[in-house]
């Protein structure tokens, strides 16, 4: 079993004076507490010079939302994933569902991102899930694999992914995946990694369970057998709550 992952996506909230008190807050307690998870935190690309500055040479790791898949060059608005290393962060989010909905994300999009993550040096944590009507047509399964074989470049090292599994039906609604669902399609991730890496290369890699997580459901949730750790939206603007996630 690999040590649980803990991912705060702070998406586009948050400001210099937040990002200072919420970061502030989760310092202490990891100074303080015997932790037994990784904590990492994804702000929005204008406060990721705050955030790093704030998080030099601590345990507390911090995560771009997004890169563009090329090193550099004419493309306005974006974040290279070269650069995001070089500044300093360890992990970027790579084709969470409001990418893919808001920017047209495709699976083969988020495998170029993922591919430039990795040359990067970063950890990619590849968001994957179905939206509600793939679940109520029976598709969910069907869905997940088509992301997970699309979406993982040929690179794809299983010491440096990390896999997301966000039901989109359950991203800020407050529905929340039942255990049963969450386990069956865990398992079935977990699998299809095996396949491709084999059994010992496939457990050493994080699946995270995202949609709306909260302290009152968390320990569920992380408890089901292959989720290791949680991607976190609301509950990670919060430190109490963020905390309470990850610490058991
Ligand atoms: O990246 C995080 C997810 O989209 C979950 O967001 P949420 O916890 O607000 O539902």
């Amino acid at each position: 079993m690999v040590r649980k992952l803990i991912a705060g996506n702070w998406k586009m909230n948050g400001s210099v004076s937040f990002a200072s008190e919420l970061v502030g807050g989760l310092l202490t307690r990891i100074e303080q507490e015997d932790v037994s998870a990784d904590f990492v935190v994804c702000p929005p690309a204008a406060l990721l010079g705050s955030v790093l500055a704030l998080t030099k040479n601590t345990k507390l790791s911090v995560g771009g939302q997004d890169c563009h898949e090329n090193v550099s060059g004419a493309h306005t608005g974006d974040t290279s994933a070269e650069l995001l290393k070089n500044v300093g962060c360890q992990y970027v989010l790579t084709g969470h569902s409001e990418r893919r909905t808001d920017h047209g994300e495709s699976n083969a999009d988020v495998r170029a991102k993922s591919k430039a993550a990795l040359n990067a040096g970063l950890v990619p944590i590849i968001c994957i899930g179905e939206t509600e009507s793939e679940r109520v047509s029976g598709n969910t399964l069907k869905v997940i694999e088509e992301q997970v074989v699309q979406s993982l470049p040929d690179e794809a090292d299983p010491n440096q992914i990390v896999l997301a599994y966000e039901p989109v039906w359950a991203i800020g609604t407050g529905k929340t995946a039942t255990p049963d669902d969450v386990a069956e399609v865990h398992n079935f991730i977990r699998g299809l990694l095996v396949s491709r890496f084999g059994d010992e290369p496939a457990q050493k890699i994080n699946i995270l369970y995202g949609g709306s997580v909260k302290p009152s459901n968390a320990a569920e949730l992380l408890a089901v057998s292959n989720v290791d750790g949680a991607l976190v939206g609301g509950a990670s603007l919060k430190v109490e709550d963020f905390w309470a996630i990850g610490v058991r």
